[in-house]
């Protein structure tokens, strides 16, 4: 799974990449309540652009990314200064408030993830085969605080399971793997793309013990 990532930032086949902020993250973003000074996980991250509108907005943001191709085009196309330093297996590249961490996501240490208080999944779960998205849902909610809150943008498509990436994840998978450990709730569907692919966009809060 790894190397087909690596072998696509490498050959530039980013047909995922959006050259704009994602008009959920602006539209719904907004209404979690998140605090300013909240710091954003974003798992398997990418150069999503996303990650500036958060920054723009206040939040400190960690962005998790595999691909060192990835992370380069995501300083570079950036502003700023970027400095760079080791924390334990990741490379971590730091400009502004953003800090992107190279490596795997799986080996991210909830230690490292103290001051996460919100995150955002854009076709992070959706880029993950059936038997490693319950790992990702079950790692994530280690990483998440009881209170925490995110969005999550999913992808479903009508015809029976895609050969993925992406994934086809239907909404009863995204509430088994995420119900019992967060409040879900699903704020919108898109209508079918020309592919027949509709967009979910979820909204979660971390549960604390006993809620
Ligand atoms: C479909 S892309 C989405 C990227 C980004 N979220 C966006 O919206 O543009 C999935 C990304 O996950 C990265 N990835 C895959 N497995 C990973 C892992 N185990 N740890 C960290 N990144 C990973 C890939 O290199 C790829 O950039």
């Amino acid at each position: 799974m790894s190397n087909e990532w690596l072998d696509r930032w490498k050959e530039g086949r980013i047909g995922f990449h959006r050259d704009t902020t994602h008009p959920a993250l602006a539209h719904y973003w907004p209404t979690l309540g998140v605090a300013q000074a909240g710091k954003v996980l974003v798992p398997l991250c990418g150069k999503s652009l996303d990650m500036r509108w958060l920054a723009e907005r206040g939040h400190p943001v960690l962005g998790i990314e595999l691909a060192r191709e990835a992370v380069e085009q995501f300083v570079a196309e950036g502003r700023g200064a970027v400095s760079r330093f080791r924390q334990n297996v990741f490379d971590v590249y730091r400009q502004g408030s953003v800090e992107v961490w190279c490596g795997d996501f799986f080996h991210f240490h909830i230690d490292q993830a103290l001051e996460v208080q919100a995150f955002y999944d854009r076709a992070a779960l959706i880029a993950l085969p059936p038997a490693t998205r319950q790992r990702y849902a079950f790692h994530l909610t280690q990483l998440l605080p009881p209170g925490a809150r995110g969005l999550l943008v999913s992808l479903t498509h009508g015809g029976g399971p895609a050969q993925g990436p992406p994934y086809s994840v239907e909404a009863g998978e995204v509430e088994r793997l995420f119900a019992a450990n967060f409040e879900l709730e699903r704020l919108t569907e898109t209508p079918p793309d020309e592919r027949g692919w509709r967009e979910q966009v979820w909204s979660l809060g971390r549960r604390g013990p006993g809620r």
